[in-house]
């Protein structure tokens, strides 16, 4: 049965929406024909000026040899001449299946560096080479690489001051009062909620296929197309397991992330929960499907002196404004009850409960609550400095932060796991002998049995490879610098090798992670297949081990700005994927090809079905007969 936490109830509140009703006054004709007409012309002029740079870069590139990578490694183009000077190749590259174009940039260069071309011809060097990634990204250099100010803008718009925008030392004291958060200590006591809220999930889908009586006309089950109905059987329903994957890790990262229960999957066929549910999700959602028109937008209001073309009318900034400001207001009233709730507890504690030590000593007597308890915590001991402390925006945008880099990359890896087990049954039978012999007739066991147990962590470790949720992250470069590098390129004029690149002021980088997860010289000639045995000590190569990447891979990232919810995404995947496998067998419907795309996690899109959007549809059988 699933219990729902009594320290959940003080934050189960509805969101104000306010509606005001003024009379409607009737605008000139001209007045409207010039909100038209000069918003259009100045994003006229401001293409017109952008191709004007366009055609400078592609002269000093091909003509008059001065553009800065002239030498480097290029990719060839082979799409439209008319649309390469406006999005490079950018075009190509979301064409192909995330991180295929740049394997076959990276195979064709014969270089683990290169320079392609984007938005009106920018370049944008490529780094595929780990010892220069581990430079780019490490401790000492981090601050001086950090994300570029388009990637910036998006998130301030879509998050507020959080850590995942936050950069220099604003990101060094939020990370330093953030990080403690996620000790094991704390993810061992966050478990049980990972399990209550997975096997709510298995009575769900139990319920799923229950009420699947066989094929029907129109969608009947939450998260079904019509498409997914037609196909599906008495007992066999198909339908979208990301719609209640999502809902999962909203409850989970709900009741963790800021002890609020979202009762997503509790409303069982539309719909996110409660109204903040609901706000987040729409919230997040308007990421994604962006046209080519937002991203052209977003683009050209962090060039110099185009900040005007964010205050120009758009419905998708405005919506987006308007759920951003409905959420604040719910997250302050949740911040609130956290500080009055805090403060008693210091109180309780006297004098030594107001030290980071005795807040310390708690953490790692397993007291630990949700995360923003947590850090709100951490932000009220008596010994941080006035200056480290972060202020109630900054609170605020913790908790976004949280939510949008901790829901929708565990229900992806999720999905993309089952999406391949479903062509791995020999792993799946290797997976259920070991959670059988581990749970025996228990439904949930402890933080430290999971960590023990040795297939499911191969697994793990192969799915976060083979599937990272994030497949690649933008850096922009502060100042010039020379990045050292493993393997030597060579240079285009053929004049010699080198093993360093030189990047330049406010030029953009992009860092791979999903190639590098896939790369030959860490794992050998079967790098790009699926095999979970790999990670047992006996077959793990020595370049892996000796890469210098965090698990040997890059799917967290490295360095101080790598996922700081790491222990928790982990443990969670493994308690999610345990639950689900022990209880039902997935099989891809027959026919149907689920195409990946990048978003802003990595989703599946059905090749014919591009209407229904993004969804991972799979049938779902009982795997065994419940007691
Ligand atoms: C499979 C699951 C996950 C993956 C693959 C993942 C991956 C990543 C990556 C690649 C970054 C760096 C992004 C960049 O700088 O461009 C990141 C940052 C971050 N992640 Fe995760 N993440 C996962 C789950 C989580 C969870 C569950 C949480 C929280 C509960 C979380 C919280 C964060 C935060 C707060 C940051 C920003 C860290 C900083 O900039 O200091 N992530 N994550």
């Amino acid at each position: 049965m699933v219990s729902s936490s009594p320290f959940l109830a003080p934050y189960s509140i509805s969101l104000p929406f306010t509606s005001y009703s003024t009379p409607p006054v009737p605008l000139p004709a001209f007045v409207l024909l010039s909100l038209v007409a000069i918003p259009i012309l100045a994003i006229l002029s401001a293409v017109v000026f952008l191709l004007g740079g366009s055609l400078k870069r592609i002269i000093f590139l091909h003509v008059i040899p001065l553009d800065e990578y002239r030498n480097i490694p290029r990719p060839r183009y082979t799409g439209s001449l008319w649309s390469f000077p406006i999005f490079g190749h950018l075009s190509q590259i979301r064409k192909a299946p995330p991180a295929e174009a740049h394997l076959a940039y990276a195979e064709e260069t014969g270089s683990w560096v290169y320079c392609y071309r984007t938005m009106f011809y920018h370049p944008r060097l490529w780094i595929g080479d780990v010892k220069g990634l581990l430079y780019i990204l490490s401790q000492q250099q981090a601050y001086d690489y950090p994300k570029p100010g388009d990637s910036r803008k998006f998130l301030d718009e879509l998050l507020g001051k959080g850590i995942l925008s936050a950069e220099g030392d604003i990101h060094r004291r939020q990370r330093r009062v953030v990080a403690p958060a996620f000790s094991v200590s704390s993810v061992r006591s966050f478990t049980p909620s990972f399990f209550k809220h997975s096997l709510h999930l298995v009575r769900v889908i139990e319920e799923l296929i229950d009420r699947t009586e066989g094929p029907a006309e129109k969608s009947f089950l939450g998260g079904q197309s019509d498409y997914a109905s037609k196909v599906s059987r008495k007992g066999e329903p198909v339908f979208d397991v990301g719609f209640w994957l999502g809902k999962c890790t909203l409850d989970i990262i709900g009741e963790n992330g800021f002890g609020y229960d979202f009762k997503s999957l509790e409303s069982k066929d539309s719909g996110d929960g409660d109204d903040l549910g609901s706000t987040l999700n729409a919230l997040f959602s308007s990421t994604s499907g962006l046209k080519v028109t937002d991203i052209l937008r977003i683009f050209l209001q962090t060039r110099p002196g185009m900040g005007w073309i964010r205050k120009l009318p758009s419905k998708r900034a405005d919506n987006r404004r308007n759920m951003y400001l409905a959420m604040e207001r719910a997250a302050q009233k949740i911040i609130s009850a956290k500080r009055e709730e805090i403060k008693k507890e210091m109180a309780a504690l006297g004098e030594k409960g107001l030290s980071k030590s005795a807040f310390d000593e708690d953490i790692d007597g397993g007291k630990a609550k949700d995360l923003l308890h947590l850090t709100m915590r951490a932000n009220m001991a008596s010994d941080l400095r006035a200056n480290e402390k972060l202020d109630d925006d900054e609170l605020l945008g913790q908790m976004t932060s949280f939510m949008l880099a901790g829901h929708e990359t565990t229900s992806t890896q999720t999905q993309w796991a089952l999406y391949c087990l479903s062509t791995h049954p020999e792993v799946v039978s290797k997976m259920r002998a070991e959670i059988e012999s581990v749970f025996g007739d228990q439904e949930e066991i402890s933080y430290d049995e999971v960590q023990n147990m040795q297939y499911l962590d191969c697994v793990t470790k192969e799915m976060h490879r083979c599937y990272a949720p994030v497949t690649s992250t933008a850096r922009m470069c502060l100042k010039d610098d020379v990045i050292p590098l493993g393997k030597s390129y060579a240079l285009r004029d053929g004049s010699g090798t080198f093993d360093s690149v030189r990047v330049f002021k406010n030029q953009d980088l992009i860092i791979p992670l999903q190639v590098v997860n896939f790369s030959e010289p860490v794992w050998g000639p079967t790098a790009r297949e699926f095999d979970p045995s790999r990670w047992l000590p006996e077959n793990l190569p020595a370049s892996a081990r000796d890469s210098g990447l965090p698990m040997h891979i890059l799917t967290f990232l490295s360095g101080p700005r790598s996922c700081v919810g790491q222990r928790f995404a982990i443990v969670e995947f493994k308690v999610l994927l345990a639950c689900l496998v022990r209880n039902f067998d997935f099989e891809r419907v027959e026919g149907w090809n689920i195409e990946p795309k990048q978003e802003i996690v990595l989703r599946g899109v059905v090749t014919g079905q591009e209407k229904v959007g993004m969804q991972m549809p799979l049938r779902v059988k009982k795997a065994r007969a419940r007691t």
